[in-house]
């Protein structure tokens, strides 16, 4: 298992060329938050808009909106119940993120059947929360994309792939995760890194991070990561290593770390590497 360090920072995170502009750092949606869970995709869109993806829209429910924008002017809105945008929408991007708060009910699982029926070959999709619950529990099928990344916490890796808590070591989540044909970022105090050809281990993170949102939070991350680098496994793994070195730097004067600022420290953060 490969130790993941701050190497993987400079290896990825590139200066932004002068004559560039948001289209240049690529189009993210991100698909969640339901009527009780809009906090999640609110948090997810603020680290994707905050890694410096060029151009985010949320697609939520429609009482998520004010907040949403109340705490992120910066993303577009659109409601999850008009089918008709999603699809015109999810079509039009990079990346699409899906399942922070989705919520697991049949206007879910219709949400998120649409949006594996529409992903092309040209899309990075990157699955979270309530729709790996879904693609286990109405065993799905995931598509063929440009490049597919999981983010489940041992439970939601349970689910998906079968395996208890307590027998997930490397040699079985490794074949899972090759038969799902994704990367999986499976999360825990040490989340551990499946790509196609390597396993990763994250060296950075504290248990100040133990709070919900903070995988929200990684998701966002991911996707506005995808976004910008070209190497797809080389954003996933920068970006699982800025969200706990980020986290491990608050931890310094924080006993608990709320996700909103994490979000808040990446563009900073994202300076100090970029070469
Ligand atoms: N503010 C918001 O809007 C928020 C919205 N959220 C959204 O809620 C949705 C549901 O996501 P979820 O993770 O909260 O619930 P679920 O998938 O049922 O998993 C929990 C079950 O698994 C178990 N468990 C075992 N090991 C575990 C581990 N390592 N890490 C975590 N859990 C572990 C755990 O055991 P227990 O804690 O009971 O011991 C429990 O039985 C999802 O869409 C998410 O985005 C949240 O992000 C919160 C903030
Ligand atoms: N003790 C810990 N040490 C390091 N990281 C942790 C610890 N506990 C939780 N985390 C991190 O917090 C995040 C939790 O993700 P998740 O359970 O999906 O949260 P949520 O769904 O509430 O946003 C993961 O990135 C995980 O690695
Ligand atoms: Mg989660």
């Amino acid at each position: 298992m490969i130790k993941l360090t701050d190497q993987i920072l400079t290896e990825t995170i590139r200066k932004r060329p002068l004559d560039s502009y948001k289209g240049t750092y690529g189009k993210v949606v991100l698909i969640g938050g339901n009527h009780n869970f809009g906090g999640a995709i609110i948090m997810a869109s603020l680290a994707t808009v905050y890694s410096g993806a060029g151009l985010t829209t949320t697609i939520t429910d429609a009482s998520n909106q004010t907040s949403l924008h109340s705490w992120l002017p910066e993303a577009m809105f659109a409601d999850i119940n008009d089918l008709e945008q999603l699809t015109q929408l999810v079509l039009s991007v990079d990346v699409i993120v899906i399942g922070p708060g989705l919520g697991t009910d049949a206007k879910a699982l219709t949400v998120l059947q649409l949006v594996l029926k529409l992903v092309t070959l040209k899309q990075t999709l990157v699955i979270d929360g309530s729709a790996i619950t879904l693609i286990a529990n109405h065993r799905l099928i995931i598509p063929q994309t440009k490049y597919t990344v999981l983010t489940p916490h041992q439970m939601e890796w349970q689910r998906i792939s079968g395996i208890a808590i307590k027998d997930q070591h490397p040699d079985q989540n490794w074949l899972v995760a090759h038969q799902l044909g994704a990367t999986v970022v499976l999360k825990s105090h040490q989340t551990e890194i499946y790509t196609d050809t390597k396993i990763y281990q994250n060296t950075a993170g504290t248990p100040a991070q133990a709070t919900g949102g903070m995988g929200d939070t990684l998701a966002g991350m991911v996707g506005g990561f995808c976004a910008q680098f070209a190497n797809q496994d080389n954003a996933v793994l920068a970006a699982v290593f800025s969200h706990s070195a980020i986290a491990n730097q608050l931890a310094q004067c924080q006993y608990v770390i709320l996700p909103h600022q994490i979000s808040q420290q990446i563009p900073q953060f994202m300076a100090k590497y970029a070469n």
